[in-house]
């Protein structure tokens, strides 16, 4: 069976799938102890859920990861009882757990516009305080994407994606319910010698068309937005999803599958991805084979045979690339490995970057700035 890593390039590595925030709730304003005035409260930090946005957009436009929210107006003679500072609202993706740095559960946000506060503002000043307002309050936060496995299968109908999962697994694949979508994947784990597992999940109804919604499309993509890497899973001799539509080559469903997550979210392209081939033990596979390989090793060279606007904005990048028979579990071995090596990888990564994010830290007491997304 043929294995290559050849297209194993930079553009995948950059998915973010939890993220660490200084939050500040906002001081409370000064009373007023000549008239007995009340400072007002300061402003609240909160995390919305919001679906359209990444935890890579919240690192990219934020990148010293603090929210701090507004001071309460102080009392004066014109008010007395001085105005709340402004709250400030860190948008969030849909789907997020989010814990405090000793790892207590402070809340979860599945539905779009739940909201939670993370940091509360310090009360303003009044008689009881002596007229002086406390702080707000100040910790550091972890937003983790709620995974519901850490690879997840890509593939039109029939690909072969529920055969290669229990070829993979050797189990009766569980399947996950989750709160937030009614799409329901199954879970298939792989067990290593090392006693690792790792959880895949088979992600049943993507269609060409998903991006806008065909078939089960959103609920779809919304998985593959939890999932820490994509194993796509072409059938070598194409596809056809009815007499209505369109045969597609293995190369095509490739490009294909690309453009509908791109068209959906582009930052679903950059989770590290494999290819499995799958149907090795068809007929004139092997030839299939080397022609699919040459095309992705000069993608845009054969672009013309996709329509238009199923053009992906550029070649699709694959860290490895399996040949396998679901049937016969031929290469099934060799893709296990690719899985655990690519995992692997992708893990040492984010402790590398956590590390000098933990190093690279500003101290609290630094703090001035103030954030809204
Ligand atoms: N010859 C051959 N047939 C396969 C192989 N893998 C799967 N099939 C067949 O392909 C068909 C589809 O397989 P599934 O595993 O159900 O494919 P799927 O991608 O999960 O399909 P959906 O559930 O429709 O998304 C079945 O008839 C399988 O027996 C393979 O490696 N070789």
């Amino acid at each position: 069976m043929v294995c290559c890593s050849r297209l194993c390039l930079r553009k995948y590595g950059n998915f973010v799938d939890n993220l660490r925030l200084y939050v500040k709730g906002g001081s409370g304003g000064m009373g007023l102890p000549r008239l007995g005035g009340q400072g007002g409260r300061g402003g609240d930090v909160w995390v919305v859920a919001e679906d359209s946005v990444t935890l890579k957009r919240i690192k990219d436009r934020h990148p010293q990861k603090r929210f701090v929210a507004g001071v309460g107006e102080n009392s004066s003679i014109r008010a007395l009882k001085g105005n709340k500072g402004q709250d400030c609202e860190i948008c969030a993706p849909t789907g997020i757990t989010v814990t405090s740095d000793d790892g207590k559960v402070l809340g979860e946000l599945d539905a779009e516009g739940q909201r939670m506060v993370v940091a509360r503002g310090g009360r303003g000043g009044s008689h009881d305080s002596g007229f002086l307002p406390s702080k707000g309050q100040a910790r550091t936060i972890r937003l983790d994407l709620k995974l519901i496995a850490d690879v997840g299968l890509v593939g039109f109908p029939n690909a072969g994606k529920s055969s290669l999962l229990s070829q993979l697994s050797h189990a009766k694949p569980q399947i996950a319910s989750y709160a937030f979508t009614t799409l329901r994947p199954e879970i298939g784990k792989i067990m290593y010698e090392d006693y690792r597992q790792v959880a895949v999940a088979d992600l049943p109804g993507l269609i060409e068309g998903a991006h806008i919604n065909k078939g089960m499309g959103h609920k779809f993509l919304k998985h593959v937005e939890r999932t820490k890497q994509l194993l796509f899973v072409v059938d070598i001799g194409g596809f056809q999803l009815s007499q209505k539509t369109p045969f597609r080559t293995a190369f095509e469903a490739v490009q294909l599958l690309t453009k509908e997550l791109e068209l959906y979210k582009e930052e679903l392209l950059l989770k590290p991805a494999i290819l499995a081939v799958n149907k090795m033990d068809l007929p004139n596979a092997e030839e299939n084979l080397k022609e699919l390989i040459d095309q992705l090793h000069h993608q845009e060279d054969f672009f013309h045979l996709l329509p238009e606007d199923m053009v992906p904005k550029g070649p699709t990048h694959f860290k490895h690339i399996v040949a396998v028979s679901a049937s016969t579990g031929s290469g099934v071995e060799e893709l296990k490995v690719r899985v655990r090596q690519s995992l692997d990888e992708q893990a040492a990564s984010a402790m590398e970057e956590d590390q000098r994010a933990r190093l690279g830290a500003v101290p609290a007491s630094a703090m001035t700035s103030t954030g809204t997304p």
